[in-house]
């Protein structure tokens, strides 16, 4: 038998190793071992089991590190997939399947071992006073771990050991679970009554549960084919439930006929809206009762010692459902029945960087693969997953209505445009919106005030030569921020302290001043207009510890707050019974980013933030100001017409060949040297076009500078390739990046589906 390992230096490939036969019962794919590798000896991951290999002189396998595997097999198809349809290396793939925290298991293994106390046995033998000392703290904590006492004492191992010699401790392997939400009670919740369209939904769920395949006994390759929008896949449905319309809940009791089936779940969410409310509705349905479950979670703030708990507890078994952000989609769930991707049009399942995965596609690729019911859930689906559904690869449920027969909030729009003509010079609130929040202040209800743009200022502007301040290092303006008077440039993290006078030397005006707005400068607006509100901000500079999130939220829910100013961070899964007025400040800020998909954003966020008015008793209304009124994007949401967008919005990208009708690979060429990176650009270019002459619907367009042209002091030009046959050119791509040559100082990357295009 010879088994196939990645190894964990950076090969770039597998090799081929014989099983000795003393290992053959113990090594499956997603066993680690430890295997020669020339005269050294290196970690891997046992990828497949095969009878022969076709390399000579094979090397046996040394020794099988770690029991039980810590992957599961289908999890390593995925990866493989991965590694071809993305257009990365086998090793990182195999990487990014497996967190750190869990990859290496001989580190941990020092980390999980604890001191405690063992029961006093007659006198107390002679001690040193170093003996004593480490005696009394280990009295005191009754049980901590060895490596925490090395820290306390500064004691040796070999003294601690002494002590164990004597009777008096023991060091013993423990597994102790961190649970990030242990001092919070959860209370349990039952089954809603469901509404018509909510139990359609979940029946039509659970029979496809229900028609679910036992597991194919043998590993056989992932089939080819295996990806999102290849042939029909009736596993998969496109769950489309306006805002507020309780897909949660259709959530829930699909995952507890999973549970009733004997099989698990994962739930994927957006990093941000994960926080303790979302995660808490999911435990509290199956703290108690006969499909009692622990949850594990899986999100990107986990200490390393967090991480490996909650691994530990999915590949135990003890717990059954995953809720997590997108790298949960590697979560080692035995036989999960369902794969839920909640808010499926977000923008961040997708990994910028290598391997630069989509967690929504690999859902999809995995619920082939195991074979599970995958449902993708938003209140305003990608492009990409409507037409899925719309051809009949994905079912589509629809949720049209807010539960409880609740009204969708109204929407007007506002016209800066005219503001601006009857104001001396911008305004933040239109009259309308400063109207409607004082209203809202007087009868106690509460408001949400939203601006995609944290900061207190875009820019530093002088308003008699047009100087604006600009990050040496990329191109892009610095935000001003008036904590602590600096400049800061949101891509590279770059600081400056705010000039006194314009730094152009031609000019040198004092009257400096700032250019748009962020979300500082509306919450200083609103305590000058209001001066009695209560008023939070929220975004990712207040965030910096997930303990502020969840204050500001909980003091918001208790009434403490009147007025919440965020960014998107406040857009999406929140339910606040109470807020009856949601606010955009500026609607426009992502329609003109020069990205195909800039309107779909727009309308996606302008309805998820419209989405958290209006939830309680009251009907909710939404303001929306923008210097565009009449854009399809904002007049669409105004309507909360989803389809009507859709449909203008897909001829469109059918004109111009756009996703979902093709399939995008972006390919980026950065260097330092300006002159270098055009020409290489253009170089490339012709290399693709020899290499992949006959293609016959491909589009190529470029070398061009990317809309952000300069990075982290890097040029970045981009190249765009279009097709419908991705997988089969990532392949070609693949093999024409192994006889690439670049300049030692330039860098090629390639973004299969990129969701960025900056
Ligand atoms: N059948 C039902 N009967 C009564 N209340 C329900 C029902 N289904 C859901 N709810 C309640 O309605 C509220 C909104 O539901 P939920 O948050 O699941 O909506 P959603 O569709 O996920 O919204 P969004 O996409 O805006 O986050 C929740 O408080 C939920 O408990
Ligand atoms: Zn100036
Ligand atoms: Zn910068």
């Amino acid at each position: 038998m010879v088994a196939r390992v990645i190894l964990e230096v950076a090969l770039g490939r597998e090799l081929d190793y014989l099983v000795p036969s003393e290992l053959e019962g113990q090594i499956k794919p997603g066993t680690r071992v430890e295997v020669p590798l020339g005269r050294r000896k290196a970690f891997g991951l046992v990828t497949e089991v095969a009878k022969d290999s076709p390399s000579p002189n094979l090397k046996p396998i040394l020794r099988v590190v770690a029991t039980p595997s810590l992957v599961t097999p289908t999890v390593l198809r995925l990866a493989r997939w991965i590694a071809e349809y993305y257009c990365c290396p086998p090793e990182v793939a195999f990487r990014s399947v497996l967190p750190g925290a869990v990859r290496h298991p001989d580190a941990d293994w020092r980390r999980r071992l604890y001191v405690r106390l063992t029961p006093p046995q007659g006198p107390l033998p002679r001690l040193s006073p170093r003996q004593k000392e480490i005696l009394h703290v280990v009295e005191e904590r009754r049980a901590l771990p060895l490596t925490e006492l090395q820290q306390l004492t500064g004691a040796n191992v070999a003294t601690i050991r002494r002590l164990e010699d004597k009777g008096l401790v023991e060091i013993v392997p423990q597994i102790e679970e961190r649970d990030p939400w242990a001092r919070e009670q959860i209370l349990p919740t039952t089954p809603l009554t469901l509404n018509e369209a909510q139990s359609q939904a979940v029946r039509a769920i659970v029979e496809a549960l229900d028609r679910l395949t036992p597991r194919p006994a043998a590993v056989s390759d992932p089939s080819p084919d295996a990806r999102p929008g290849a042939p029909a896949s009736p596993g998969v449905f496109l769950l489309h439930g306006v805002t507020g319309s309780g897909k949660t809940e259709v959530y829930l009791q699909a995952i507890a006929a999973a549970l009733e089936r004997g099989r698990g779940a994962i739930v994927l969410v957006p990093e941000i809206s994960l926080t303790p409310q979302t995660v808490e509705r999911f435990k509290a349905r199956f703290c108690t009762g006969p499909l009692r479950t622990l949850v594990a979670v899986l999100h990107s703030h986990l200490s390393a010692g967090e991480r490996h708990d909650e691994w530990h507890k999915i590949r135990q078994g003890r717990a059954r459902i995953v809720i997590g952000a997108r790298s949960a989609i590697f979560a080692p769930v035995q036989n999960p029945g369902l794969i839920i991707v909640d808010e499926e049009h977000e923008p961040t399942y997708k990994q910028e960087e290598a391997p630069r995965y989509h967690a929504r596609d690999l859902a999809v690729v995995r619920g082939r693969l195991e074979p599970a019911v995958v449902v993708l859930g938003s209140a305003t689906p990608s492009l990409e997953s409507y037409h899925n559904a719309r051809q009949g690869k994905y079912t589509l449920l629809t949720l049209p209505e807010r539960v409880d027969a609740r009204k969708m909030p109204r929407v007007r729009v506002v016209d800066m445009r005219a503001a601006l003509r009857s104001n001396r010079g911008v305004t933040m609130f239109s009259p309308q919106l400063r109207e409607a929040i004082l209203q809202r202040l007087e009868r106690g209800e509460q408001v949400i005030l939203f601006l995609n743009r944290r900061g207190y200022a875009t820019a530093l502007q002088c308003p008699k030569c047009g100087f604006v301040a600009q990050c040496p290092n990329c191109s892009v303006a610095f935000t001003y921020h008036r904590a602590g008077q600096r400049l800061l440039c949101h891509i590279c993290g770059e600081s400056r302290t705010v000039p006194a006078a314009c730094p152009n030397p031609r000019c040198g005006d004092p009257a400096i001043r700032y250019a748009g707005m962020g979300t500082q400068r509306v919450e200083e607006a609103l305590l000058r207009l209001f001066p009695t509100a209560r008023v939070q901000r929220m975004d990712s500079d207040i965030l910096q510890r997930k303990e502020e999130y969840r204050r500001i939220l909980g003091e918001f829910r208790a009434g403490k707050i009147d007025i919440l100013v965020g960014t998107q961070m406040i857009a999406k899964g929140l339910h606040f019974p109470n807020v009856t007025l949601v606010g955009i400040v500026h609607a426009d800020l992502t329609l003109h980013q020069p990205d195909f998909r800039a309107a779909e954003r727009t309308f996606q966020l302008l309805t998820q933030v419209a989405g958290r008015a209006g939830r309680g008793d009251i009907e909710g209304e939404v303001i929306v100001q923008s210097f565009t009124p009449y854009h399809p994007a904002i007049q669409y949401a105004r309507r909360h017409d989803f389809e009507g967008f859709y449909e203008q919005e897909i001829e469109f990208r059918s004109q111009l060949r756009y996703p979902p009708f093709t399939r995008v690979a972006l390919l980026t060429v950065r260097g330092r040297n300006e002159e270098k990176v055009r020409f290489v650009a253009s170089h490339l270019r012709r290399e693709l076009e020899t290499h992949l002459a006959g293609w016959d619907d491909l589009i190529m367009s470029g070398p061009a500078p990317a809309p952000l042209e300069r990075a982290q002091s890097y040029y970045r030009h981009h190249l765009m390739l279009r097709t419908r046959r991705m997988l089969q050119l990532a392949r070609e791509l693949a093999r024409w990046l192994h006889q690439v040559r670049l300049p030692e100082d330039v860098r090629l990357t390639v973004d299969v589906d990129p969701v960025n295009l900056l």
